[in-house]
């Protein structure tokens, strides 16, 4: 006897890398920007990124993406840690990267808002971005 299942889960998509910069001043800030409208989860705040394209690295994805998004030249960067989660819109494995040092104002170039933060009182927060905070906080304020 064959019993069907009637709880069915849906299969996952294939992650998505997306490339996130975190850019770090000396004093601990660090700088986030609202997605505009038009992109899922519009008006929620992130870390500048966006996904990698074919053929290009993670570091050389950031280094564009804050051209295009906020005018800056991402001088270095080092990776710190990977994040992934499933959003009904895609499976995404996010890269996070801490850069300290980088040429140029953020400019608001697609519209956006954009905030440098200490401790991060915008919200809301994209859900995967939201443990990193923590995190960050740890990272600015060694123990
Ligand atoms: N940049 C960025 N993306 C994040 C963060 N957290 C997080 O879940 N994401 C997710 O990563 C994905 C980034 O894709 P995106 O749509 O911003 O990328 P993009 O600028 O290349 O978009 P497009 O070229 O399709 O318009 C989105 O699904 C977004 O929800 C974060 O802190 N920063």
């Amino acid at each position: 006897m064959t019993v069907a299942s009637e709880t069915m889960a849906a299969p996952i998509a294939a992650p998505i890398d997306v490339a996130v910069g975190i850019l770090m001043k000396p004093n601990g800030d660090v700088l986030l920007g609202q997605r505009p409208e038009g992109k899922p989860y519009a008006g929620y705040w992130e870390f500048p990124g966006g996904k990698v394209e074919g053929g290009e690295s993670i570091l050389d994805a950031l280094k564009r993406e804050f051209l295009e998004e906020l005018g800056i030249e991402v001088i270095s960067a080092e990776p710190w840690c990977g994040v992934q989660h499933v959003y009904p819109h895609a499976h995404v494995r996010l890269h996070f990267y801490i850069s300290r040092e980088w040429r140029g104002e953020p400019q608001s170039l697609e519209g956006q808002a954009f905030a440098w933060q200490g401790s991060v009182e915008v919200e809301p927060l994209l859900p995967a971005t939201i443990p990193l905070i923590e995190w960050i906080d740890k990272l600015r304020l060694p123990l």
